[in-house]
């Protein structure tokens, strides 16, 4: 099996890659532009037989030969994807039209990283698939909202005018080792800022809730779904959900009892409550979770630790 992963050097990609790479049948290939990932995430495996490393850039077209497509590239952190949105936009309408090209012209079975994010500010809670969301459109979330809700009527719309084989997951906030230090999502900046020492910056209200699924777990059942036969959408992520208070509180206790807690400024459009309704992807996957925040949190200390050079004291 040759697969493409695109985005494979960002921070779930080269989870992804890593898993994939286990089974000897498997040729990956991937393609990144470095805008958010990094070749040191893939550093294990340059040089390896059956790796491939491309620069490329998904907004121009490209001619492979493959069987399966992990369609991942777009920057996923706000602060990245509001840099440059006119960017992000492109990437997820023309990135993904040029990725069903290759699809349907090699035959390929495709797979889309969605995101929890084309349910807006959902005023239904938790999130099923069925629900169409809540999402304002001329916004400065809306590039990646928007875009990647275009990229998910492409995928359907491939499907039914040209019987592409589709796959889409709807990922919620994921977390993990080799999240981008400086990432700017919520637990890489508490981790960072514990063992700096610098305040935990909870914005406001801080009563707002989202649901963090461990990159193992992510892994897992994007491959399930890929395997399967179901084209989706399904919700992956893990149900249990926390105010952005209650996890600086976890974060101090678990990395750094002596670090301040405040309340910052946050940004426009910020959903107010995220939570999947997984059941879909239980009954058709036979998928869930099984590592707890509380779990997760120190494998990822650990790996914050070595690249911030900030040994744990006994
Ligand atoms: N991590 C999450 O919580 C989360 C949640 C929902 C959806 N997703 C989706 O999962 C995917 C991966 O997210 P991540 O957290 O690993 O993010 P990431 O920013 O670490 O990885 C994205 C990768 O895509 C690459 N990329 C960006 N634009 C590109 C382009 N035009 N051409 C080629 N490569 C490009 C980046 O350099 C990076 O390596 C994204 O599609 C994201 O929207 C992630
Ligand atoms: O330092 C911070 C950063 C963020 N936050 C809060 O933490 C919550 C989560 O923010 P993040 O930036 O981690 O992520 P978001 O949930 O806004 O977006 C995320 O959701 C779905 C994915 O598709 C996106 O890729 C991902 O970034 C927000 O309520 C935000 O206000 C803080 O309280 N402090």
């Amino acid at each position: 099996m040759r697969i493409l992963v695109t985005g494979g050097a960002g921070f779930i990609g080269s989870h992804l890659v890593d898993k994939l790479m286990e089974n000897e049948k498997n040729e990956v290939i991937v393609v990144d532009n470095y805008f958010t990932g990094t070749k040191d995430n893939l550093k294990k495996w340059i040089g390896h037989p059956r790796f491939e490393l491309i620069r490329h850039d998904v907004t121009e077209p490209l001619l492979i030969e493959v069987d399966q497509i992990y369609h991942l590239a777009c920057p996923a952190s706000p602060i990245f994807y509001k840099y440059n949105p006119v960017k992000t936009i492109k990437t997820n309408v023309i990135g993904t039209l040029n990725m069903l090209g290759l699809a349907k012209r090699v035959g390929a079975r495709i797979l889309l990283t969605s995101t929890s994010e084309v349910y807006g500010d959902p005023l239904e809670h938790p999130q099923t698939e069925s629900y169409w969301g809540n999402v304002n459109p001329i916004g400065v979330r809306s590039c990646y909202d928007e875009g990647k809700r275009v990229a998910e009527t492409l995928m359907f719309d491939y499907h039914r005018q040209h019987g592409i084989e589709i796959r889409i997951a709807r990922i919620f906030n994921t977390y993990g080792p080799r999240m981008n230090i400086d990432d700017g999502r919520v637990v890489s900046n508490f981790i960072a800022q514990a063992l700096r020492n610098e305040p935990l910056t909870v914005q406001l209200p801080g009563t707002q809730t989202r649901s963090f699924c461990y990159v193992s777990d992510m892994v897992d059942g994007l491959i399930r779904l890929m395997e399967g036969e179901n084209t989706g959408p399904i919700n992956i992520g893990n149900p249990g959900e926390f105010t952005m208070l209650e996890l600086a509180e976890s974060v101090k206790e678990l990395i750094n009892p002596e670090v301040k807690i405040s309340l910052v400024e946050n940004t426009p459009d910020d959903p107010r409550q995220r939570k999947p309704d997984i059941t879909k992807a239980k009954e058709v996957l036979g998928w869930e979770p099984k590592v707890k925040l509380r779990d997760g949190l120190p494998l990822m200390e650990e790996d914050f630790r070595q690249r911030l050079g900030v040994p744990k004291k006994n």
